[in-house]
C-alpha cells in the first residue's frame, strides 16, 4: 500500500484524503493542520491521524481536546509521498522539508510552475512525472482545459485555442472573498495564467486565455474556441468528448442550464460534498464553423483536481501507467455521470 500524507487539510486536501482512502492501493498515513478548527475535528472523526503543521502550536490542539499523532515532519518522514494542499505559496516553502526527508511531493496549481520539476495532468502527460521529486498538479481551470485539449489534439490537431474563463469569485466557504456585486476582468491584462499553465502540459500549443471573476461560488464556466487542423462535424466531436472518462457531455434532455442544476444533480446522485470531478460540457453548445470548434464547459473548482492528485501519486512513484491508474481511480471514486 502506498503511504500518502496530506499536508494542508482544507478544500482540496480533505477531498484528496477521502479519494486516496477509496483507492485499493493507497492509504492515508496522516493529515496536517495548523489549528484545531472544525476541519481538525472532522479529520479525527474520519479516522485520519492528525499532525500539527506548526510544532509550536501543538498545545492549542491539546487545549481544544483534539488528539495529535505528532508534528508534520514526522508525518513527512513516514510517508511514501506527500500531497501538499496548503494555500498558494506555502507549498513552495514546504519543498525544502520534503527534500530534507527525501519524500516525493505533489504541489497544487496555486504554486508557480517553477516550484516543481514538472506539471501534471493524468490524461495528457502522466509519464513525465515519474521519478520527479516535486511535481505540480495544475489548477482546476488548467486541468479542465488540458482534458479538453488532449483528445482534440490527438484526433484532429489544433491550430489555436482561444478560451475565456468566467471564474467563480470564491469557494462556498470562502467568506472573505469578493467581488460581491461586480464583474472583474481578472487579470485585466492578457494572458491569464491559464494559457502559460496549459503550456506546461502542452509546450507547443498555441493558446490565448482571458479571465474574469464573477460573484458566484459554485463553478467556473469556460467559453471555448478551438481552431482545429481538420473539420470534423459537431456530432463527431461530441462523440469523441463523450468517450473520454473525465468529461461529462450534458445531454439536452437533462435540462441542466447552469452550475446550480449541475450541483443539484451531483447531490441527487449522491456525490460526496456534491463534487463533480468531470468537465461538464453542454452537448448542444458543441458547434463547428469550418475548422472552428466552439463549446461551453463548467468546471467544479473544488474537485476536478482530486482524481488528478490520486493519479499523480502513482505517477510520481512509477507505480502504474496512465491508463491503468486513471481506470483504478475512476472506478474507486465512482466516476461517470
Ligand atoms: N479551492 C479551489 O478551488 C482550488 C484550489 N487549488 C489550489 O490548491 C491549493 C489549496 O487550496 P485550497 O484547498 O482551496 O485552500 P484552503 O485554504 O481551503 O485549504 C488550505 C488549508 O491549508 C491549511 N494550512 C495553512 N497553512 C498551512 C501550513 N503552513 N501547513 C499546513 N497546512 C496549512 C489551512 O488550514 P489550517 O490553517 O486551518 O490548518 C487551510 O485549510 C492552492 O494551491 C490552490 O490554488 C487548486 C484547484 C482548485
Ligand atoms: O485553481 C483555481 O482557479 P484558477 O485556475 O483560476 O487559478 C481555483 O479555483 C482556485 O482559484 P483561486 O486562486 O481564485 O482561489
Amino acid at each position: 500500500m502506498i503511504q500518502v500524507a496530506i499536508n494542508g487539510y482544507g478544500t482540496i486536501g480533505k477531498r484528496v484524503a477521502d479519494a486516496v482512502r477509496a483507492q485499493p492501493d493507497m492509504e492515508v498515513v496522516g493529515v496536517a493542520k495548523t489549528r484545531p478548527n472544525f476541519e481538525a475535528e472532522t479529520a479525527v472523526e474520519n479516522g485520519y491521524p492528525l499532525y500539527a503543521a506548526i510544532e509550536d502550536r501543538m498545545d492549542q490542539f491539546d487545549d481544544a481536546g483534539i488528539e495529535l499523532a505528532g508534528a508534520v515532519d514526522e508525518l513527512v518522514a513516514t510517508a511514501d509521498v506527500v500531497v501538499d494542499a496548503c494555500p498558494s505559496g506555502i507549498g513552495a516553502d514546504n519543498v525544502a522539508m520534503y527534500r530534507e526527508h527525501d519524500t516525493p511531493a505533489l504541489l497544487q496549481g496555486g504554486e508557480d510552475a517553477d516550484a516543481a520539476e514538472v506539471s501534471f495532468n493524468a490524461r495528457a502527460n502522466f509519464d513525465e512525472t515519474t521519478g520527479a521529486d516535486v511535481a505540480r498538479v495544475v489548477s482546476c481551470n488548467t486541468t479542465g482545459l488540458s482534458r479538453l485539449v488532449a483528445p482534440l489534439q490527438e484526433e484532429y490537431g489544433i491550430e489555436k485555442v482561444r478560451a475565456t474563463l468566467v471564474r467563480r469569485g470564491g469557494d462556498p466557504a470562502q467568506t472573505g472573498r469578493g467581488p460581491i456585486n461586480d464583474i472583474l476582468p481578472n487579470p485585466v491584462s492578457l494572458p491569464s495564467h491559464h494559457g502559460p499553465d496549459v503550456n506546461t502540459i502542452f509546450p507547443d500549443l498555441a493558446i490565448d486565455t482571458l479571465g474574469l471573476k464573477v460573484p458566484a461560488t459554485l463553478m467556473h464556466t469556460h467559453s471555448i474556441n478551438v481552431e482545429l487542423e481538420s473539420a470534423p462535424d459537431a456530432d463527431e466531436v461530441r462523440e469523441l468528448l463523450e468517450s473520454q472518462s473525465r468529461t461529462f457531455v450534458i445531454d439536452e434532455h437533462m435540462a441542466i442550464d447552469g452550475a446550480g442544476k449541475l450541483k443539484e444533480y451531483a447531490q441527487d446522485v449522491g456525490r460526496p460534498r456534491a463534487d463533480i470531478w468531470e468537465n461538464c460540457i453542454w452537448g448542444e453548445s458543441i458547434t463547428m464553423e469550418d475548422n472552428d470548434c466552439y463549446l461551453f464547459q463548467a468546471i467544479h473548482q473544488e474537485s476536478d483536481v482530486v482524481p488528478e492528485n490520486v493519479d499523480a501519486v502513482r505517477a510520481i512513484l512509477g507505480e502504474s501507467d496512465a491508463a491503468e491508474s486513471i481506470e483504478t481511480t475512476n472506478e474507486a471514486l465512482g466516476m461517470g455521470l
